[in-house]
């Protein structure tokens, strides 16, 4: 039988059928996926191959098979530095939270998601969320923002979660598709969540307080069915996607409108730093692409080290 796996444990994992059953599993062997070290073989959103096996009068279900995964997130362990733990598989779509107050989200966050969004092949919407209370001009700053985000290529919805405002658009870009909601504590996740199908009680609610790291702290992906077809992925904690690992000069791949121009630098190893005849500086003169982004990217190819891993994750 096939399924896909709604939730593990770390030791069983529910999965449910093509045939629409649910099932408590557990796997057999040992799982190794190529190129990464994880503590679990099986994540949230795994398409997995299980058999019914009978023992005496109970029966048990096994998965003996993982399907290739099409994307993952991951982030580092809590407990084992080197190891990795996956934290969902086979997603559609990620829909990014923004407001801009209460809490405000900086052009500099947005960016470091959509690059690791970039490296994890995972579609991003974003969603500008509270319009309800905008001004005058921060309702031209959204508009603002949008337009230069759907200019490279974004998706962009502008909603008022609280208000039901164009949450039907969100819906419609759900339906077959398994998404996850991310933003900044307080962006609105759980009241978009609830205004998509009220009732549905999510454990997006930030760990509160202090300092967690270091501590253990295992906090488990779930994936829901909502009334109208669509499967979302609820992950305790997160703000963000977790770790890429990328090189400096992978960077500027992942932003998507320096992509399209670096084959004009001069040169092919250009970091569009200060080299000449750089396409990519050019650009930005003429504004035909954004300082904010390039600010961006200079942040993350000269910042720390934490920045160009992109850890956003929260904990
Ligand atoms: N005015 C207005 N307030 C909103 C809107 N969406 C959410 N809020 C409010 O913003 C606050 C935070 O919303 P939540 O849905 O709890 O935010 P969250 O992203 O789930 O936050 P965490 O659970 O901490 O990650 C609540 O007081 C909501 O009522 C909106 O569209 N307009
Ligand atoms: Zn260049």
């Amino acid at each position: 039988m096939q399924g896909i796996v709604y939730k593990s444990t770390g030791s069983w994992y529910t999965v449910k059928s093509d045939e629409g059953s649910f099932y408590e599993c557990r796997i057999k062997g040992k799982f190794r996926i190529k190129g990464i070290k994880s503590t679990n073989p099986v994540a949230v959103g795994d398409r997995v191959v299980f058999d019914l096996d009978k023992i005496g009068d109970e029966t048990t279900a096994v998965i003996s098979e993982i399907k290739e995964r099409k994307n993952y997130i991951i982030r580092k362990s809590v407990n084992l530095s080197k190891q990795t733990h996956i934290i969902a598989a086979n997603l559609d779509q990620v829909f990014l939270l923004i407001t801009l107050n209460n809490p405000q989200t900086f052009t500099s966050f947005i960016d470091r998601f959509l690059v690791t969004a970039e490296a994890y092949e995972i579609p991003v919407v974003l969603l500008f969320n509270k319009m309800d209370v905008y001004d005058k001009d921060e309702k031209a700053e959204v508009g603002y923002l949008a337009q230069l985000y759907r200019n490279i290529g974004y998706h962009c919805i502008e909603i008022a979660a609280k208000e039901g405002d164009n949450v039907e658009l969100v819906k419609d870009l759900m339906v077959n598709k398994t998404s996850m909601f991310a933003g900044h504590s307080g962006v609105g996740k759980s009241t978009l969540v609830n205004a998509l199908q009220p009732g549905l009680k999510l454990k997006t609610a930030e760990i509160s307080g202090q300092h967690l790291q270091g501590q253990h702290t295992t906090t488990f992906a779930e994936m829901y069915d909502l009334s109208f077809g669509a499967r979302i992925i609820d992950t305790p904690g997160i703000k963000g996607f977790g770790i890429v690992d990328m090189e400096q000069y992978e960077i500027g791949d992942y932003f998507p409108e320096f992509f399209a121009l670096k084959s004009r630098c001069k040169f092919n190893n250009c970091r569009h730093l200060d080299e000449p005849k750089c396409a990519i500086k050019a650009a930005l003169e003429v504004d035909e692409i954004a300082w904010s982004r390039y600010k961006s990217y200079v942040q993350m190819i000269t910042g720390e080290e934490e920045n160009y891993r992109t850890d956003i994750y929260k904990e």
